[in-house]
């Protein structure tokens, strides 16, 4: 279970008297997250969900509070912090940021197929469109800045076979970071893995996790949900789930001939960027019990599939 700082009942109870709630009736720590504590919450009034921030800058979230009451505005099946009596959202509990959250229906789809892949891609292009136009701004902290450097750290301690791919990706990290091309830009959820979204059946019910949102490359939020969400039995990519993905989202909206362009190298900087983060949390947890772990080498396994890049982007004629 990943609950890194426990909450008593009697902390729970003191917690909610300051919402509007009703009373604590039972609680449970949610297994399952690796960077926050989270702990299901039901009271008189419904069922919730508390976080503990347990990584990143407190002044970067009155971000994540503007976006998700933005989405949650424009009718996205989002969460959002609930306002306590005197209208705060953030608040402090074991010292650790705090946020209450409604709980949101459905459940992480187990076997994913071309329907669940198209309903993620047409979601997806709602989040870019309804916030290419805000204001809301926040740099990554997992950049192209930090991919070269962390690669090149990574490529010093690797076996040779690792030393060569990160050899051939680091060029192009580079050329895309001096380029800098002008994609469409949005606010991106970034991290749109298939432990972050909800479905009831094939309806997709929730989306969560907003934490490493950013504003960016819309087609590198795409790329992240295609290595996850299309990813093949034995490491590359099915083409139906990919395919359904991306025409989901073109019906939303579409691609331009610059991201059709790009398209591979984003799919491989999706890659690396997790398997640079899941290679530094697997170095920094080793040996600890209760803390969830991701396999760093399933993503540098599909680096080497992707040194083909055999789906493109459907494009309007
Ligand atoms: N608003 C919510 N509604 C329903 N379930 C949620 C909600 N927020 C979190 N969860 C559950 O808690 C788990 C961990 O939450 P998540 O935000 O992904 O944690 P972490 O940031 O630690 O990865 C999710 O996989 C989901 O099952
Ligand atoms: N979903 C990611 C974990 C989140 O990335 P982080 O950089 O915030 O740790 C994964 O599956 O690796």
């Amino acid at each position: 279970m990943s609950v890194f700082t426990p909450v008593s009942a009697a902390e729970l109870e003191a917690f909610l008297r300051g919402f509007d709630l009703g009373r604590l009736i039972d609680y449970s720590g949610v297994a399952g997250g690796a960077e926050n504590s989270n702990f299901f919450v039901t009271t008189e009034r419904g069922e919730y969900v508390l976080t503990l921030i347990e990584r990143g800058s407190v002044e970067e979230l009155p971000f994540m509070v503007s976006l998700l009451d933005h989405l949650h505005q424009a009718g996205l099946p989002v969460p959002y912090a609930l306002r306590d009596r005197q209208g705060q959202a953030l608040h402090r509990l074991n010292g650790r940021p705090a946020l209450l959250q409604p709980r949101l229906p459905g459940c992480h789809p187990g076997e994913v197929d071309a329907s669940h892949c198209h309903a993620l891609g047409q979601m997806l292009a709602r989040l870019h469109l309804e916030t290419e136009g805000t204001g809301l701004q926040r740099r990554s902290d997992r950049g192209l800045d930090w991919m070269a450097e962390q690669a090149s750290a990574l490529q010093a301690r690797s076996d040779e076979e690792a030393r060569i791919l990160l050899g051939e990706l680091l060029p192009m990290v580079e050329r895309l970071r001096a380029r800098r091309p002008a994609l469409p830009e949005a606010v991106l959820h970034a991290d749109l893995f298939r432990d972050n979204v909800l479905f009831e059946g094939h309806h997709l019910t929730g989306l969560i996790d907003f934490h490493n949102a950013f504003r960016g490359w819309a087609l590198y939020d795409v790329a992240i949900c295609v290595n996850d969400w299309a990813l093949a039995e034995q490491d590359g990519l099915d083409v139906r789930r990919a395919e359904a993905l991306l025409a989901g989202y073109a019906a939303v909206r579409r691609f331009t001939a610059l991201e059709a362009e790009l398209w591979p190298d984003l799919l491989r900087v999706a890659a690396l960027r997790f398997w640079l983060s899941r290679q530094l949390a697997a170095e920094q947890h080793a040996g600890q019990s209760g803390v969830l772990i991701k396999d760093p080498q399933h993503f540098r396994a599909l680096l080497v599939h992707h040194r083909q890049v055999t789906v493109g982007l459907p494009l309007a004629l």
